[in-house]
């Protein structure tokens, strides 16, 4: 079927015209009617607006122009990536009526390239959360199995990529919400280095931690799309100016030689055994292609949550400052402004961002902020140095994604296990190294992922391991069965 190709494949249809981006267009909205109301992954569909951008692609083919690699290729983006005119929620009643008044650097950027947008994807609420139960819309299912959760907080990302309703997908990460989405729905996502995507237009979280990637179904397509979304922009400040490579330059089958280490602290305490069994075994294929594998140690990783939801909430608290009924959004009546504030903000927000805001706001306070937020950075400085460490003797680190499959809707109700659960991804956010989530088997039918941790910058070897590791395995090449009988009995 048209809609399960990857970009490359697409891309080589459309150049020998044996389909028009109308029909791609057409398909992929097809499959969005028939199956997105059992996967609610779509917060909105933009039928129409989809249609008229691919008849100017095909018009433009028709003149015989030049197709580039992403032009005519349908995505998706998560709802916190600003689209001007487009509603932008965020998955958050505060921002239910959002229409942006200006497009985020990585929309301008997928635009100029001609892909075709799709829709806005179903996310946790304000990016908090890894389950996207926090929406405050939509309940998103994963495909592999309907009765458990599709990873967050790009669930929705995640999901439109694994059940071909878009050719790939941007989602964010602030702690692991590109990479455990990706794991836990079977498709290649990668959270880049901080600074090498621009956050211009993303509507903050943490602004230390969040970084914008691609969700994809192949190593090949995620380099594809970071070839137009990465790079430095003036419009964010912590962006960075460096030498942006070609990535799919790093695309090669062999890794004789290069040095992976095997962070001990990743496989033990809270990882479940058949996923560190499922990953060893990815680690076995990895040394038969020639790889040099050994043991290491990041000793300061139990340190990582603490100081992870210490960072990211304060920076959520001041952040959602601006939420205030008064600039933008959703706006309460109230007698007088103060009634309106707190009324604004007890109806328009969930309770897990209300959580962070007074966790963050309490890490602030004075009194508290030595004892708690600077500990934590403090905290950060070491996580970053047990890196510096590694890569002085290894080219890559290598753990599991996620330190389980997919859990069950409402399985993690308790905060401090859904917290828990992210791991094996905060420390990376932390240290602002890249890394990427690559299928690497199943466990009771349920994907998982290997995850890559690379050198600041050096999202090209880990496209190097992890194309080699794809080209020599078939785990990308599964899809889950979306047949009428199983979405019957799934979830209707
Ligand atoms: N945003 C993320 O990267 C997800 C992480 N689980 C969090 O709730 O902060």
């Amino acid at each position: 079927m048209i809609f399960e190709k990857s970009v490359s494949e697409l891309h080589e249809l459309l150049v020998h015209k044996e389909v028009s981006a109308t029909e791609l267009t057409n398909a992929y909205i097809e499959r969005i009617h028939n199956l997105d109301k059992d996967l609610q992954a779509y917060l909105t569909v933009l039928e129409k607006e989809a249609q008229a951008q691919a008849s100017e692609i095909d018009r433009k083919i028709a003149q015989g122009g030049e197709l580039g690699a992403l032009e005519g290729i349908p995505m998706a983006m998560k709802d916190n990536m600003c689209t001007e005119g487009i509603r932008t929620s965020c998955a958050s009643k505060i921002l239910k009526e959002f229409y942006p008044p200006y497009d985020a650097t990585v929309t301008t950027r997928l635009k100029d390239a001609g892909s075709i947008l799709l829709g806005k994807l179903n996310m946790d609420e304000f990016a908090m959360g890894s389950s996207t139960e926090n929406s405050a819309y939509l309940k998103t299912r994963n495909p592999w199995k309907l009765e458990c959760v599709p990873g967050g907080s790009s669930g929705g990302s995640a999901v439109s990529v694994a059940a071909d309703l878009a050719a790939f997908s941007l989602g964010s990460d602030t702690g692991g919400s590109i990479r455990q989405p990706a794991a836990f729905c079977g498709v290649v996502g990668l959270k880049p280095t901080y600074g090498a995507v621009s956050r211009f237009g993303l509507i903050a979280y943490a602004s230390s931690l969040d970084q914008i990637g691609p969700l994809t179904k192949t190593v090949r397509d995620n380099a594809l799309v970071m070839n137009a979304i990465a790079g430095y922009d003036s419009q964010d400040s912590t962006s960075v100016r460096y030498d942006k490579p070609d990535y799919t330059k790093f695309l090669l089958n062999d890794i004789k030689g290069l040095k992976i280490g095997i962070p001990r602290e990743y496989f033990g305490e809270g990882i479940e055994p058949e996923v560190a069994k499922g990953i060893q075994e990815s680690i076995e294929t990895l040394r038969n292609l020639g790889a040099e594998v050994s043991e290491c140690s990041l000793p300061h990783t139990e340190y990582a949550i603490p100081a992870y939801y210490l960072i990211a909430t304060a920076e959520a608290s001041s952040n959602l400052a601006r939420y205030d009924g008064v600039r933008y959004g959703y706006r309460a009546q109230a007698e007088d402004v103060l009634g309106m504030f707190r009324k604004t903000r007890a109806e328009g927000f969930g309770q897990e961002v209300k959580r962070r805001i007074m966790l963050g706001t309490y890490a602030l306070s004075s009194g508290y902020y030595d004892a708690y937020y600077l500990k934590a950075q403090k905290v950060r400085t070491l996580i970053k140095q047990d890196f510096d460490q590694a890569f002085e003797k290894f080219d890559v680190l290598l753990s599991p994604a996620a330190p389980t499959p997919a859990f069950k809707f409402g399985e993690k109700s308790n905060p401090l296990a859904m917290y828990l659960s992210d791991i094996t991804t905060v420390p990376i956010n932390l240290a602002g190294i890249p890394a990427i989530s690559v299928p690497a088997g199943f466990v009771n039918g349920l994907p998982i992922g290997m995850q890559l941790m690379g050198k600041h910058f050096n999202e090209g070897t880990l496209y190097r391991v992890a194309y080699t590791f794809e080209q020599n395995t078939t785990y990308h090449t599964l899809k889950p069965d979306l047949s009428e009988e199983v979405l019957t009995r799934g979830s209707r």
